[in-house]
């Protein structure tokens, strides 16, 4: 996004294909279509109803300690105030463990194209919309093109959940442990993660697509991240405050009728249903003091993806004081359940213990928030670290009391496929060269 055509043409008013309302009444925005100005570095996230890139600026408080982050946030926005008429926005990537530093930056130029730019109501993912996706299905990359190595191994992680149970049955007070594992992909040559990302907006119009610059590229160079989340960890537009959890999972199947079914049986799982229950009541917990209003659905709808079945939660409230920025709510919920477990610290410290290795940026929360506080953040699953060496995947699931090591592992390979058969694509599309 070198371009002085890239300079924010459409400040102060959104525009674009979608409707200005943000209501989803209008065609969507094409996610891809700010991505022909993408340059490794920027800012890229894509929504059903709005697309943004944000390029250069200042990098905005290096650490990000839970509440005080919110403060120095608000403090960098105040001190940028408004370009081009629109109020400054911070964007980037906060990791999971929230003392390490984030990336947030305040962009020097930053375009957005579609409606409500703030967001609309809760449109996202839902099971009808997620239906029309399943092109998606079925489509697997074989990895010739890989070296692949799995970190910890398939039987590694199988020992990991038998240990997670087995910690949860000594410790009953600790009722939920997520556990992840990851894949290094090294093709023979570097990844593009523009053309990762075109692909994600492409496959998942429905997902937050993203790509955010994170440190530890080799040598000092570039890395992102990148992928495409279905999960909404919090927005707020005006008063209006969402969010979107997601827990309980089954892969998709190609065959409709093999599809539905295992759709109605993570309906019908009480384990499941446990497991979707505690990340429910961890964020209403922490959203209630935030909130004047809060309307938490008593049953969970089923969320696709083109890979997944979810099951999903979609909590509305409006925000108790205006002073409480998209940022603050995120940081409160953050880490939920969904990613992290239940009780948050204990089983902060058992991953830690048990799943060896560092998630870095992987299952903490990528988005924006602006200087009036609007803004919204996604949790960064079904994503990878991209660099010149190749591509680190993540995925990881709930482990409850009655949860089966063997399908923990099944779903986190299910859960590998939307970065799997992106970067697969991407490689092959690669023109050869030599
Ligand atoms: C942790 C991940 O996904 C999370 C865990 C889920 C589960 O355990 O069922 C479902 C959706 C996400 O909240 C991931 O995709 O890596």
């Amino acid at each position: 996004m070198t371009s002085p055509a890239a300079t924010d043409p459409d400040a102060g008013s959104p525009a674009g294909s979608g409707s200005p309302t943000g209501t989803g009444a209008g065609p969507l925005p094409d996610p891809a279509a700010l991505l022909d100005e993408y340059t490794p570095g920027d800012f890229y996230f894509s929504t059903d109803r709005y697309t943004m890139l944000g390029a250069g600026g200042v990098h905005v408080g290096a650490a990000v300690p839970s509440a005080a982050s919110g403060d120095a946030v608000r403090a960098a926005l105040r001190e940028a105030g408004p370009t081009g008429g629109r109020p400054a926005r911070v964007v980037g990537a906060v990791p999971f463990d929230t003392s390490r530093p984030a990336r947030l930056a305040i962009p020097e130029r930053l375009r957005i194209i579609g409606g409500g730019d703030s967001g609309g109501p809760a449109e996202h993912g839902h099971e009808g919309r997620g239906q029309a996706e399943r092109s998606g299905v079925g489509a697997r990359g074989e990895l010739e093109a890989f070296s692949v190595t799995a970190v910890p191994s398939p039987e590694d992680h199988i020992a990991a959940v038998d240990e997670a149970l087995s910690t949860m049955h000594r410790s009953p007070e600790l009722h939920k442990l997520v556990l992840a594992r990851t894949l290094h992909l090294r093709p023979g040559e570097a990844v593009d993660p523009l053309r990762v990302l075109r692909i994600l907006a492409r496959r998942h119009p429905e997902a937050y697509t993203f790509a955010a610059e994170i440190p530890g590229g080799p040598e000092g160079g570039p890395r992102a991240l990148v992928g495409a989340s279905p999960e909404l960890l919090a927005a707020r537009r005006g008063d209006a405050v969402r969010s979107c959890p997601l827990a309980g999972s089954a892969a998709r199947s190609a065959d409709p009728a093999e599809d539905r079914r295992r759709a109605e049986a993570l309906q019908a799982s009480a384990k499941d249903q446990v497991e979707h229950a505690i990340v429910v009541d961890a964020i209403a917990e922490s959203l209630r003091p935030l909130c004047r209003t809060l309307e938490v659905p008593r049953r969970p709808e089923l969320v696709a993806t083109p890979t997944m079945w979810h099951l999903a939660t979609p909590i509305a409230g409006t925000v108790a004081d205006a002073a409480i920025t998209a940022l603050d709510l995120a940081l409160a919920l953050h880490p939920t359940p969904a990613i992290c477990g239940a009780p948050a610290a204990a089983a902060h410290a058992e991953i830690g213990r048990i799943e060896g290795f560092d998630r870095g940026f992987y299952s903490g929360f990528v988005g924006w928030c602006d200087a009036r506080g609007d803004g919204e953040w996604a949790i960064a699953i079904r994503c990878a670290e991209v660099d010149a060496a190749g591509a680190r995947l993540f995925a990881g699931g709930g482990i409850v009391a009655g949860s089966d090591p063997a399908a923990e592992l099944a779903e986190t390979s299910a859960k590998f496929r939307t970065m799997v058969d992106a970067i697969d694509e991407a490689v092959r599309a690669a023109p050869v060269r030599g």
